[in-house]
């Protein structure tokens, strides 16, 4: 294991028990773009199943569900065509994800106001966070605390505009308040910052993530684990390390693919040194 530090998320990393089944490790849904932009829910996807989370399912429009339904396998699909149809294709579900390759429209705000208010926490990622650009308190207003939003520093400046100049981490710190969620400001030091004041910077960032589609990945990874209910903070801290950690391990030439398919051998480490 790399690192400076020692996660002390570790104790509280969601182990499968003896007891547990597939729907008692955590469901997750991710949401999906239109027929032509659904690799980053398939990215998503993969990751959260990769890292526990018992059952994941993609919600989809329909136009789209021919393209996916071609290019999984334990993963699910459920298509729909209205914000309404879309809370009922989510009702179970312990979290989701929703934003990467979402589109620039309409839809796309009614869809996450939509899902907020049901049970699931939320992963608001890439066009889920610009489509807020010029109303923030739109995406704002809907939020809990065990949401969270993953912008990268264009995303958090067309959110958070006045905090530009302000250090990355007290920036993070006062964009998790004003949100009211948890906010993971990524980059080569990602911070992530809770409503209550919790900041942590992460330590073992590697440049071989500035790829494209990692970050699709990571949002996964983060829902995949509030989908088996570790807390949103934890969650986060852990993907952001995890993820990390496998793009090290992999090395020159990874792509976004890679990431989720390195995982086991990451969480095996991590599963040895815990047991
Ligand atoms: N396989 C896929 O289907 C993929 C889909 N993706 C999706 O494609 C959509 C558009 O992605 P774009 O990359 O065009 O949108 P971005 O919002 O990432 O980039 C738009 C502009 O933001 C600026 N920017 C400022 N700071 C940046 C930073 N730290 N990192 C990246 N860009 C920064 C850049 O100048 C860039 O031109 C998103 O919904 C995204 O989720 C991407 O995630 C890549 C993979
Ligand atoms: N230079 C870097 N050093 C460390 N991590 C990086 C670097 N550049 C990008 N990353 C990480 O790669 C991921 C990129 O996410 P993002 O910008 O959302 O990409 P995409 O939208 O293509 O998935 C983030 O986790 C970010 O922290």
């Amino acid at each position: 294991m790399t690192g400076t530090l020692l996660p002390d998320w570790r104790d509280s990393f969601p182990w499968p028990g003896a007891e547990t089944h597939k729907h008692a490790r955590g469901r997750l849904g991710v949401v999906s773009g239109k027929a032509t932009q659904t690799g980053a829910a398939r990215l998503a996807a993969r990751a959260g199943l990769r890292i526990g989370a018992g059952v994941v399912r993609i919600l989809c429009p329909p136009d789209a569900a021919a393209v996916i339904a071609s290019a999984v396998e334990a993963i699910m699909l459920t298509p729909f065509g209205s914000p309404e149809a879309l809370v009922e294709a989510c009702e179970g579900m312990d979290a989701v994800v929703i934003g990467p390759a979402a589109g620039l429209t309409e839809a796309t705000r009614a869809h996450i106001r939509a899902l907020a208010v049901t049970g699931a926490a939320l992963v608001v990622d890439a066009d889920g966070l610009t489509v807020f650009e010029g109303w923030p308190e739109g995406l704002f207003e809907v939020l809990d605390r065990d949401d969270v939003l993953t912008p990268h520093e264009g995303e958090f400046k067309r959110l958070f505009p006045d905090l530009l100049e302000t250090a990355r981490e007290g920036g993070a710190a006062e964009a998790a308040r004003r949100a009211g969620a948890v906010v993971v400001l990524k980059g080569p030091a990602t911070v992530i910052a809770a409503p209550d004041g919790r900041v942590a910077v992460n330590d073992n960032g590697t440049p071989w993530l500035a790829t494209a589609g990692t970050g699709d990945v990571l949002a996964g990874m983060i829902g995949g684990l509030m989908a088996q209910r570790m807390d949103s903070f934890d969650a986060a801290r852990a993907a952001v390390w995890l993820h990390a950690e496998a793009a090290r391990g992999f090395g020159p030439g990874l792509i976004a693919e890679d990431l989720p398919e390195r995982l086991p051998s990451v969480l095996a480490a991590l599963y040895g040194e815990h047991h």
